[in-house]
């Protein structure tokens, strides 16, 4: 019997699924079973090593009839036991060694079959991830840290099995270009190897999510075929974050994942995908399984996260903490931090209000509608549940979470109410820091095992991304008002064809879909935008053929790095990477700043380039200065710059089709990353 999310018995018979594997395969008793279904023991895979063919035959004798051959070269499965020398493949049997009737070698063990270690892997993790998403209060870091020993176990180390994923990747980017399918089997193991990681943490799921991603991105050519990789990618990075509590970032993944699924069955139709039978077993079973029940499921998690009693949202929120901490040190407690310093002022409320993590009814019923006793104040459930969550079991190793847990401590004991709603904020809060940390592992990693740079951003001095045949964009009169009133803004500094090539070019990657959209976001709901990665010099040549009017933009904006750099007396550093964005009728983006005390990301100077957009259709730029605020109409080759740690801003609704493009010049320190 397995189990469907929601909780109810599903027949084995219902998925599609190869029979159980045996015990061993699979989590020990208490956890409730996956409704993935085990893997199939798999056997040895062999290679063909016999030129030019190695035939197949109906029965494990040179009696039987030939039913196939096989090239030099391909690798075939072991389905069952070795009869007198043959094996048991799927399409018949076949002789292992020649010398009975005078030939040699004809297939050759493959060493340690990576994909059956990713299958694996894989059942376990997905066990416990279940046992986690049915049971919110296990999601302890003890939890996480029995699934790395686990992993731990199965590799020498998660370094080792990333490594794996990226050579692996770069082969099979390697073998698709050249239209070999095998390519498919390199990329199921990459898929699934990265994605076992993902169920250990938040760093690695994010790793496992960018690579999945790239193999979406990159698997047009071979479509049919990465369907069903896809759809598995998408689900089982969907599942990671519902665990999380990404909820908007899960229904999307999942809603994708559906659609694709759909379409493997299709695909299914095509012969060559049913050589693959174990896999395709498991992701026929997953979408069976997928479509009936992913839906209520994520329905059910929002809506217990809604009704959420104070402790199980207080193990939320640590669990998105000690999560965030993994990809990126002391940004759990820098916005905890910034959430109950705000929470205990009336404009600081308001902010939070304004930033889209908290309601204005929230806020005013905030202390009226909650007693003290049951929620705040040494001795309530919520102090000895903190209490529980951090104790010595269950806190994670490193500084960052205790921080957390202290602070939320002092907040809790010095309160006699809205603990709970204080708890809803952070919860949100604290969701989108990681959706958009997740997304910016996405974005910035066209990535992984990529780039010349590791796929990471690398912050350059500005000297290395100047062209200096081209004129400046800013006059030396624009510097002291950027000086006085920490912004500036700038006209007619870009020639207009250029402008509207830019934003033609734009357009066009907005309408084929290649930005991606933030529906669901708290603070920017609508936004449609992409990180575009330039740290290849054979990428920016590409992008300047292709898309002329674009790169001439940002080259220019490159170059403000060291002018801005001289003239502010500042010291710069470029991350070679700008962000295309795209504001549809309804998108708008609340008040925010683009580095908060670059405790984020050390971002010092926000670069806008607009390009597109039609007067009265709002999506005007309101920057909150000193003194006052500002709107600023984004009139195509309109050039804004602004101190990013200090200047507030938003983006009224929109009402038409608005494009931007934004460089963010960074301050020479380094962020967490080392970039
Ligand atoms: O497009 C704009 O005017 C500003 C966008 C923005 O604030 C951001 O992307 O951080
Ligand atoms: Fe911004």
């Amino acid at each position: 019997m397995a189990y469907s999310l929601s909780g109810t018995a599903l027949p084995h018979t219902a998925c599609l699924s190869p029979p159980p594997a045996p015990a061993s395969a699979r989590t020990t008793a208490h956890h409730p079973a996956s409704p993935y279904p085990a893997p199939t023991a798999r056997q040895q895979s062999h290679r063909v090593v016999h030129y030019p063919f190695v035939y197949v035959r109906s029965k494990p004798n040179h009696a039987g009839e030939v039913v196939g051959r096989l090239r030099v070269g391909t690798v075939v499965q072991q389905v069952g036991e070795m009869v007198d020398g043959w094996i048991r493949v799927h399409e018949g049997w076949m002789l292992v060694d020649g010398k009975r009737v005078g030939l040699g070698k004809l297939l050759q063990p493959e060493p340690a079959p990576s994909d059956m270690t990713g299958y694996r892997m894989l059942a376990p993790l997905y066990d416990m991830a279940y046992a986690r998403l049915t049971q919110p209060t296990l999601r302890s870091p003890a939890l996480v840290r029995a699934a790395r020993s686990y992993f731990d176990g199965q590799r020498a180390s998660l370094e080792g099995a990333r490594a794996e994923a990226v050579a692996l990747l770069r082969t099979s980017l390697g073998l698709l270009r050249a239209e070999d399918f095998e390519a498919r089997a390199k990329l199921e193991v990459l898929v699934l190897s990265a994605l076992a990681q993902c169920h250990c943490h938040l760093g690695e799921w994010g790793r496992a999510l960018v690579s999945a991603v790239l193999c979406i991105d990159r698997s047009s050519r071979a479509e049919h075929l990465l369907h069903p990789l896809v759809w598995h990618a998408h689900e089982s990075a969907g599942l990671a974050a519902c665990k999380l509590g990404l909820l908007a970032m899960a229904e999307r993944l999942l809603s994708r994942g559906q659609l694709i699924g759909e379409r493997v069955a299709a695909a299914l139709q095509l012969s060559e995908l049913r050589a693959d039978g174990a896999f395709l077993d498991c992701a026929l079973a997953a979408i069976a399984l997928g479509k009936k029940n992913f839906d209520a499921h994520v329905q059910g998690v929002a809506s217990r996260l809604e009704a959420m009693e104070g402790e199980s949202l207080l193990g939320e929120v640590l669990c998105l903490c000690d999560g965030l901490e993994q990809i990126s040190p002391g940004k759990p407690s820098y916005w905890v931090d910034h959430v109950l310093s705000a929470w205990r002022t009336a404009r600081g409320r308001t902010r939070l209000v304004e930033m889209g993590f908290s309601t204005a009814a929230e806020t005013a019923a905030a202390g009226l509608d909650e007693p003290a006793a049951a929620e705040g104040g040494a001795g309530c459930p919520l102090s000895s549940a903190l209490q529980r969550l951090s104790s010595s079991d269950a806190a994670p190793a490193g500084g960052g979470g205790a921080d957390v847990r202290s602070m939320l401590a002092a907040f809790v004991d010095g309160r006699s109410g809205g603990t709970r709603a204080v708890l809803r904020i952070l919860h949100r809060a604290l969701s989108y820091v990681c959706e958009k940390d997740v997304d910016m592992l996405v974005s910035s990693s066209i990535m992984l095992g990529v780039g010349e740079t590791g796929g990471r951003y690398h912050c350059v001095a500005p000297t290395r991304v100047a062209t200096p045949s081209l004129p400046p964009l800013v006059h030396p009169s624009d510097i002291p008002t950027l000086r006085r009133t920490r912004m500036v803004v700038c006209d007619d500094r870009l020639p207009a064809d250029m402008v509207a090539a830019a934003a033609r070019e734009l357009a066009t990657m907005d309408d084929n879909g290649s930005l991606s959209s933030s529906d669901g976001q708290p603070c920017n709901p609508g936004e449609r935008s992409r990180d575009m990665p330039l740290w290849e010099r054979a990428v920016m040549e590409e992008f300047a053929q292709q898309q002329p009017g674009l790169a001439y933009c940002v080259r220019s904006a490159f170059n403000l790095a060291g002018l801005l750099e001289r003239e502010l007396e500042l010291e710069l550093r470029v991350p070679q990477t700008v962000l295309l964005a795209s504001y549809p009728p309804q998108a708008y983006y609340r008040r925010h700043l683009d580095s908060y005390a670059g405790k984020d990301i050390p971002r010092m100077l926000t670069v806008l380039i607009y390009l597109a957009w039609e007067p009265r259709t709002g999506g005007q730029l309101r920057c909150h200065l000193a003194s006052g605020s500002v709107d600023v109409e984004p009139l195509p080759g309109r050039l804004v710059i602004f101190y990013s740690q200090e200047v507030e801003h938003e983006v009224l609704p929109s009402r038409g089709r608005r494009l931007a493009l934004t460089l963010w010049i960074w301050d020479v320190k380094k962020d967490d990353k080392g970039r």
